[in-house]
């Protein structure tokens, strides 16, 4: 059966720039990703990513400004079983807001594109992360 995980990928407009979050688990290979989760029974996946932020990051829906209609979707393998992943794109009101971590993640950084890419390390979370850096250029900028 398919994993599925929800989330959001967050950005926020600082000094002229557009950076975005990525927090680094506490456990395992200690990778990278924006905040995200499973998604728990009887949950829709907006539910999940708004759980997930909360719980990971500290941050709640009246702290973002959620682009509903821009999502996109990764799909890889967990010690060989299928997994997918649906971020929706959302911009932090306050650029200044503190993140609040928990246990799960041990660090997080603002980053650039270029940054955030290398972080992220997975081809399809940079290919994701690009998809969200066009939508922000051609549409809010
Ligand atoms: N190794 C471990 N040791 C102790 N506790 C653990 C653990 N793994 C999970 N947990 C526990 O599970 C909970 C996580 O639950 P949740 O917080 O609900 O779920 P998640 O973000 O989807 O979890 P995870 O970090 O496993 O997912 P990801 O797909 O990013 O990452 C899963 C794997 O996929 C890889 N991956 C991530 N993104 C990928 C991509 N785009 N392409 C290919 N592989 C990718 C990652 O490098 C990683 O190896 C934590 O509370 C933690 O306690």
């Amino acid at each position: 059966m398919t994993k599925r995980a929800c989330g959001f990928v967050i950005f926020r407009r600082i000094r002229g720039m557009i950076e975005y979050l990525l927090m680094q688990v506490s456990y395992g290979e200690h990778h990278w990703t924006p905040p995200k989760g499973h998604v728990d029974p009887g949950e829709s996946d907006m539910e999940t990513a708004l759980r997930e932020t909360e719980e990971e990051a500290g941050l709640s829906a009246s702290d973002l400004n959620i682009f509903e209609n821009v999502k996109h979707e990764l799909n890889y393998h967990v010690n060989g079983k299928p997994k997918v992943v649906v971020y929706w794109l959302a911009e932090l009101l306050d650029p200044e807001k503190p993140i609040r971590l928990s246990h799960e993640h041990q660090t997080f950084k603002w980053l650039s594109l270029e940054e955030a890419c290398v972080v992220a390390k997975y081809q399809d979370m940079q290919n994701a992360l690009k998809y969200f850096n066009d939508h922000i250029l051609k549409n809010l900028s």
